[in-house]
């Protein structure tokens, strides 16, 4: 009955607050109306408000500055539609539900408990002083995730704040009426999670704002810390505790710090697409999403045929019978690590010295400045100076040096046969040139041979030009040759560094790699040292703009990468995330312990997740035997069919089955449903296999930015960080799963399903089913 009286009132105060949002909706909307009116306006007016005068410099800049005033509004008034834009969506998005949860709270020294409510984003009334709705990242917050009913602190900007929490509300609300509402004692109950994870996925990833667990939320708001490195279970909710704490950063530091400030490194397009509507959904612009692959295109450019990371994954999965498959694997291991990096700095060290390889500047076959001429040139500057501020002095030198040249290149007769060839307007340009220089000097001797002249300087500037942009970017060095020296002679490393330990195979490494770069193709593992290499030399394009990193799927992360995106964001500070057991690519390292020397151990804090939230228990108490040390993993309790086991005798029988199958997920409700395969190469011939018996079936493949609902075949590494209502595992023999490098790649599969797991095998079973107890799975005909 009390409750009955309490659920009236709790719903009479939502009635209200929506009454205040819709308000508030209104003139939010005349608002926006209003600032996109002026914008039209200024846009239309835009040249009317700028006077033009160009006659004198003046003026000239007059008239710029006054361009600029008129652009600086027009870019203001654009920040203030967009802010209330996007306001406005976090406003209509509360109605439907204004809040979450509340606490009531009596602070220290005051009599009188206050009741918080919490929600996506801060609501006030006018006039009064407490909000209607806090914002879920305000500082008391972390009392509804983690402070149970009792003596309670929490931190604030401005210290510490204690006081008595006195009860703990959860809420679920929608279209405005309370559908549940319940007290909840410790942790944010397991009732609103049991709802909210029985859900069918979709596409898109979800905020989690509502259900943040007090583990996760030690992470979302953790401070201080240059690197913070989480390492959890599969669906232990890393991705999302990322997005959540990129949102509370931004809150935060909202004076200081801005979206375009933060990136994430994510594993793939696709996963870059399903998390990317989670902040705005909180009412905040999304951050920076890139991969590592993206940017290393970006900064090699055209220089190399560029392997990606999923060939790569593609040649350890499929090249096992390949010659030289074990040593490309040994030098996967080796590049990878930061050793690599070590021998990398040390040549570095020498090439301060000596060594340093030139290309020969040439003009139309000619040499016109020679390598020899330009090392003796670089290594007669001051040694102390470094090789990026040398090769800047080196450059002036040379470029003056071509402008002497071009000069006397005008004599030569070809610069006389291009002038015969040039068109009308440059004649006329000559012959303007020339009137202007008589009027100015009044002298008018000798026409022809100063227009000569005129059109002899223009004809050889045009073609020095392309020389003089090849000088301005360091091209007269020649950094593939200088990479490719590591490799040229097995005895050059170890010649440099004794004591180098080197890997197995290493002779065979070298004869890879130095044939390889001579097709003028780049390894993914030689990929971020050889750009290592190139920024030494040329000089570090850091990006001290952006203040903080996030780098999700980080056990595919080699420790040369972690080390290269330490010096590209000089300024940032780093969230990292990932869980060794789905590391799926080689690697020198099999845990985290690497990153602490990052940035020394006074820098970093560890935080570990083993709950997951993903899978309902059956899936997750399979999955958790297929690796060592997985009794660790927690599942939260929620229930859902075992897994099945399903062997068949060819292929054929394989589509037959999985049909069958897709048709009976779809009918009980399911929305996502992939058929997860081991390569690229697999899941083209199960596509073409199943199609014929599911046509809605579609292929994911490294060029697909996102997914929608439905049946999907996708290679194993494309589905890294994704999840979906219902996972089938293609073909689980172990010809596929068979090698224990081939282990974690089995379980991030399996990982992937919600609701439902069904492997299915053609042929010889993987060896890892016999680590899981027979009572885990159902085997099913
Ligand atoms: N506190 C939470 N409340 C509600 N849902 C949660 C919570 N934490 C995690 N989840 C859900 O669990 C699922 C897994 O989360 P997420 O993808 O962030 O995990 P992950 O650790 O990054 O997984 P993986 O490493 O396997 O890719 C998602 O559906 C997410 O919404």
């Amino acid at each position: 009955m009390a409750m009955d009286r309490e659920w009236e009132q709790e719903q009479k105060r939502v009635d209200a607050v929506v009454r205040k949002i819709d308000r508030q909706i209104e003139a939010l909307r005349r608002q926006t109306e209003g600032i996109k009116e002026n914008i039209l306006e200024i846009s239309r007016n835009f040249w009317d408000d700028v006077t033009l005068n160009f006659s004198d410099p003046h003026d000239t800049l007059e008239t710029i500055a006054s361009i600029n005033q008129q652009a600086r509004v027009m870019a203001e008034r654009e920040r203030s539609f967009r802010h209330a834009r996007r306001r406005l969506t976090t406003l209509v998005r509360m109605k439907d539900s204004p809040y979450f949860g509340r606490i009531d709270f009596v602070e220290d020294g005051e009599s009188k408990a206050e009741a918080i409510y919490l929600g996506i984003a801060t609501v006030r009334d006018e006039g009064d002083e407490l909000p209607l709705v806090y914002d879920w990242r305000a500082p008391i917050a972390s009392l509804y995730y983690e402070g149970s009913p009792g003596p309670v602190r929490y931190k604030t900007p401005a210290g510490e704040i204690s006081g008595n929490l006195k009860r703990k509300r959860q809420f679920i609300i929608r279209d405005g009426r309370i559908r549940s509402m319940f007290d909840t004692s410790v942790t944010i109950g397991d009732e609103l999670l049991q709802e909210v994870l029985g859900r069918h996925s979709g596409t898109q990833m979800k905020n989690i704002v509502a259900t943040i667990q007090k583990e996760q939320n030690r992470i979302i708001r953790s401070e201080g810390k240059r690197l913070l490195v989480v390492s959890g279970a599969a669906g232990s909710g890393k991705t999302s505790t990322a997005l959540q704490r990129v949102a509370w950063l931004l809150y935060r530091y909202r004076k200081s710090l801005t979206a375009k400030q933060v990136v994430l490194f994510s594993p793939n397009p696709m996963f870059n697409s399903y998390v990317s509507t989670v902040l705005p959904g909180l009412g905040e612009e999304n951050m920076q999403q890139t991969t590592f692959q993206e940017m290393l295109e970006h900064r090699l450019g055209k220089r190399f045929r560029l392997e990606d990371p999923y060939d790569q994954m593609e040649y350890v999965l499929q090249g096992l019978k390949e010659p030289g498959y074990e040593e490309r694997l040994q030098g996967i291991r080796f590049k990878t690590s930061t050793r690599f990096m070590e021998v990398i700095d040390q040549y570095l060290e020498r090439l301060r010295r000596e060594g340093l390889i030139f290309r020969n500047i040439t003009f139309n076959d000619r040499v016109l400045i020679s390598a020899e001429e330009i090392e003796r040139l670089f290594y007669a500057l001051d040694p102390s100076r470094s090789i990026p501020g040398r090769l800047e002095r080196l450059a002036e030198q040379l470029l003056d040096r071509l402008d002497e040249l071009a000069d006397e290149e005008k004599d030569r007769p070809w610069v006389e046969d291009e002038i015969e060839l040039l068109d009308a307007e440059t004649y006329q340009r000559a012959y303007k040139e020339l009137q202007r220089q008589k009027g100015s000097s009044g002298n008018c001797a000798d026409d022809f041979k100063r227009e000569r002249e005129w059109l002899a300087s223009f004809v050889v500037k045009e073609r020095f030009r392309p020389l003089k942009r090849s000088v301005r970017r360091y091209q007269f060095v020649d950094i593939p040759a200088l990479y490719r020296r590591l490799f040229s002679d097995p005895d050059f490393v170890p010649r440099m560094m004794p004591n180098i330990r080197l890997p197995q195979g290493w002779e065979a490494i070298c004869a890879q790699t130095a044939e390889r770069l001579d097709r003028k193709e780049l390894a993914y593992e030689d990929a971020t040292p050889f750009l290592y290499l190139t920024e030494k030399i040329e000089g570090f394009h850091t990006n001290p703009h952006i203040r903080h990193v996030f780098v999700d799927e980080a056990q595919d992360y080699s420790p040369f990468q972690f080390a290269f995106l330490k010096h590209l964001f000089p300024r940032a500070s780093m969230t990292v995330l990932g869980d060794f057991n789905q590391a799926i690519f080689i690697s020198a390292e099999s845990g985290f312990d690497f990153l602490t020397g990052l940035f020394g151990s006074d820098e970093t804090d560890t935080f570990i997740l083993t709950r997951s939230y993903r899978s309902t228990r059956q899936i997750v108490l399979f999955t958790r035997e297929l690796i060592e040390g997985g009794d660790r993993i927690e599942p939260f309790d929620r229930d859902g069919p075992k897994p099945t086991w399903t062997q068949v005798e060819d292929r054929e029988k394989l589509y037959e089955k999985i049909s069958g199958r897709i048709r009976s997920l779809q009918a009980a409700g399911h929305r996502t449903i992939a058929i997860i395969c081991k390569s690229g190469r697999e899941s083209r011939e199960a596509y073409e296999g199943l199609k014929k018996h599911c046509p809605a079936l579609r292929l994911m493949d490294k060029e697909t930015a996102s997914f929608e609902a439905g049946p999907l075949v996708i290679p194993s590494y494309l589905a890294k960080g994704l999840e979906f209502d219902a996972v089938i595992v293609f073909d689980a023999q172990e010809a596929r799963y068979g090698r224990e490098n081939e282990r974690k790649l089995f379980y991030t599969v399996c990982t992937r399903a919600m609701h439902e797991l069904h492997l299915y095998c053609a042929g010889k079973a993987t060896p890892f089913l016999s680590d899981v107890s027979p009572d885990l799975y159902v085997v099913e005909s």
